[in-house]
């Protein structure tokens, strides 16, 4: 691999000390960083030297919550509730699902995801080996887990259990160290109890985190309370959930106690701000689970309840819904919400001594923002540019471990053309 730096861009660093290098440069050999700074004098050393021409280069995108094989039902399934939407709609077609399926879909959504600049991202969903060997092919950054829904009977949740926990263990560390796995029930809505327990028994087993859809929607909670006595957050908390580390997505309807629950276990929350509008379940508690130093992160959900995998609306969105909602300006500024899609991300999925900040030592994962647009002018801050201003698709080029997964916004490790013929294909059927 060669030795490249990137020079004459604004690098913006997301580190502990929040650094920007107007004219900086980063240089990447053999997967991880070796350089972030000013433009040295002496470029001689490195192999190649790419002027980027004032460009913004960042970390890659986290995105921490999604079913990469739904990109076939975007726009499928509309305007409806999310139970209405799920037992419907979703089920229904998804037991239909091949590993074809699930093998199209995610090329689709690792297209999208990398050529609008997310080069890590959470996949949760089933034939999860389709999924980890599309993200091995594709250069991109992933930590996976094979959800449970636990409906049916006892022999069908013991074969997922054991093919949950094959996947776990065999593709942990895989893909040269990109692909991370976790274990996933669904919900506590389609978990039992004693389900529930048996997951959480196998992570501490295989030491691998959890992942759990929670809170999302108000009478989520209300059937918790009816069926368990308990709200969501401290009937998983009996279970011995959060003992082990623990990322849930949505969070959506939660008291101030149950806050202090999740930042006593520190509990990292994926925040899935326009799933949530889109699918009416209501707007999560962001700013308080901020106060109370929770790890808050940012997920797109499908593209079935989304409709996109730009994270950049994520962005754009978490840095204006509160403001507006609580009316006060100054809640999530942008420097806030842009640590929320790299740092926080990585932290969300305990790999931020990986990636989420372009510093020494970690791996090569950045993109690169094309700053020559009306909209990026004039360059009084950067920050507020990408999080108020800029969109998915003015990323340009995208790296991986120092390997360049996008090109001048084509993606060079998957074959566009035959993945939207094949995702066409295959939703004829629908
Ligand atoms: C087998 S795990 C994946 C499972 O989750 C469903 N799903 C997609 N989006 C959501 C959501 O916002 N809340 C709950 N469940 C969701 C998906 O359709 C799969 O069945
Ligand atoms: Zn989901």
């Amino acid at each position: 691999m060669s030795n490249t730096i990137l020079v004459n861009g604004t690098i913006i660093t997301m580190d502990a000390k929040q650094q920007v290098f107007k004219k900086g440069a980063i240089a990447f050999e053999n997967e991880k960083i070796t350089y972030v700074g000013e433009v040295p004098s002496d470029l001689s050393i490195y192999d190649e030297v790419v002027d980027v021409k004032g460009d913004y280069i960042l970390p890659g995108l986290v995105n921490t919550h999604g079913h990469a094989s739904m990109s076939l039902l975007r726009g499928y399934a509309d305007d409806l509730p999310l139970q209405q939407w799920l037992e419907e709609k979703m089920w229904p077609i998804e037991a239909t699902y091949t590993k074809d399926h699930a093998k199209w879909g995610t090329y689709l959504s690792i297209i999208e995801m990398l050529r609008t600049g997310t080069t890590t991202f959470v996949d949760m969903y089933d034939n999860m080996d389709e999924v980890a060997m599309a993200v091995d092919a594709s250069g991109a950054r992933a930590r996976l887990c094979r959800g449970m829904i636990g409906f049916g009977s006892e022999e069908l949740r013991q074969s997922k259990l054991e093919e949950a926990s094959n996947f776990a263990r065999n593709w942990n560390n895989q893909a040269n160290g990109r692909i991370t796995t976790m274990m996933s029930p669904h919900s506590p809505y389609t978990c039992t109890p004693q389900f529930i327990e048996q997951i959480v028994s196998k992570a501490v087993e295989l030491n691998s985190p959890i992942h759990i859809h929670m809170s999302e929607t108000r009478s989520e909670v209300e059937l918790n309370v009816s069926e368990y006595g308990e709200r969501p957050v401290k009937h998983l908390e009996k279970l011995g959930m959060f003992e082990q580390p623990t990322l849930v997505a949505h969070a959506v309807h939660l008291e101030e106690w149950e806050l202090d629950i999740l930042a006593k276990y520190d509990v990292k929350v994926s925040n899935n701000i326009i799933s949530n509008l889109k699918l009416a379940s209501g707007i999560a508690p962001v700013p308080a689970m901020l106060e109370k130093g929770i790890t808050v992160s940012l997920g797109t959900d499908s593209s079935a309840s989304n409709n996109n995998l730009d994270l950049f609306g994520e962005l754009n969105q978490v840095a204006l819904l509160y403001k507006g909602v609580h009316n006060d300006a100054t809640l999530i500024p942008a420097e806030k919400a842009l640590q929320m899609a790299t740092i926080h991300g990585a932290e969300a999925i305990w790999l931020e001594d990986q990636v989420g900040s372009l510093e020494v030592g970690k791996e090569a994962d950045l993109i690169v923002l094309n700053t020559k647009q009306a909209f990026y002018q004039p360059a009084h801050n950067p920050i507020s540019h990408i999080v108020y201003s800029g969109s998915g698709r003015d990323v340009k080029d995208v790296f991986v471990q120092g390997k360049q997964v996008v090109k001048n916004g084509e993606c060079l490790t998957v074959d566009e053309e035959k993945v939207i013929f094949e995702v066409n294909r295959l939703s004829e059927k629908f």
